[in-house]
């Protein structure tokens, strides 16, 4: 057989194969916008968790030569294309004087190229944008050490219309160097995929030392992984927000230990996400 006749028949194959896929992808899709039909009307089409474990899934069964980031960046794609055929989709992203920072392409990666995608000067405009319907997730840094006015207290709310953190970006790491680091807010039930980690918003009428709130989150079997902490002027109480390496729902034990250590320190107390924890590329 020579050669050229070799190539021809693998280019066939490719072909065949290409074919399988595309038919498998509109299988998908078909079977997409049956689950659609299931959906309550007014229930998201997003869901976050289901996301998170299918990735997971695929990751976990991957092997030869393919590149595991680009296997993601597949299925994000179709993910973020097959929301959208179920209902509108707008990502609001802190992208300041409209510059394409790590956000954006992290927010581009996850919500795919088709996403119409808003750029804000900051991470409370983008919640804002989320909470009055402009979009329909927003994407903002990691909260920092300093800063001096937090969007983070503006989910302290029990009103199901608040924004949630909902996910963490990017959900494969170790892929570059660069790669930001972000959270994603949607105004979309907090749901469990197995492996979570929880934000929980604790409002205080009084300062109370990190170390002093440590203890209490420990004894109530919350141990902190990060403590955000804003002090409100004039000494009048304190905002923080913990993470915490498991998923807690509003009614877990825990949260009501936590609210008899703090006693009548404590305002409110709830939590403000849930967050599939990533997965980290073995280099
Ligand atoms: O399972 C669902 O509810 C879907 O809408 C399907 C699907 C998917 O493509 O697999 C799409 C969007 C959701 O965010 C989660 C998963």
């Amino acid at each position: 057989m020579s050669q050229k006749t070799t190539l021809d028949d693998l280019r066939r194959e490719i072909d065949e194969i290409d074919q399988a896929l595309h038919d498998l992808l509109l299988r998908r899709t078909e079977v997409v916008l049956r689950i659609a039909g299931h959906k309550q009307p007014g229930q998201p089409a997003l869901r976050p968790a289901r996301e998170a474990a299918i990735i997971r899934a695929l990751v976990g069964r991957h092997q030869g030569a393919f590149p595991v980031q680009a296997l993601v960046r597949i299925w994000r794609e179709m993910m973020g294309a097959l929301t959208q055929v179920q209902a509108p989709l707008a990502v609001a992203v802190v992208a300041p004087e409209d510059q394409r920072t790590p956000l954006w392409d992290l927010a581009r990666d996850h919500y795919g190229s088709a996403t119409p995608m808003l750029a804000t000067n900051t991470p409370v405009a983008a919640v804002r944008a989320v909470s009055e319907g402009n979009a329909t997730v927003a994407v903002v840094p990691w909260p920092n050490e300093q800063d001096a006015d937090p969007w983070w207290r503006f989910l302290f709310s029990e009103d199901a219309k608040t924004p949630r953190i909902i996910a963490r970006l990017p959900f494969l790491r170790g892929v570059s160097p660069s790669e930001g680091d972000a959270l994603v807010l949607a105004a979309v039930p907090l749901e469990a995929t197995g492996d979570d980690h929880t934000l929980l918003g604790i409002e205080l009428n009084q300062d109370m030392s990190r170390g002093r709130l440590k203890d209490c989150l420990e004894a109530a079997g919350l141990p902190a992984t990060q403590i955000r902490t804003h002090f409100m002027p004039g000494n009048t109480g304190s905002v923080h927000l913990v993470e915490v390496e498991d998923h807690i729902p509003a009614d877990d034990a825990r949260l009501h230990a936590l609210a008899q250590k703090l006693g009548e320190a404590l305002v409110r107390l709830l939590p403000v996400g849930v967050y599939a924890t990533p997965l980290t590329l073995r280099p």
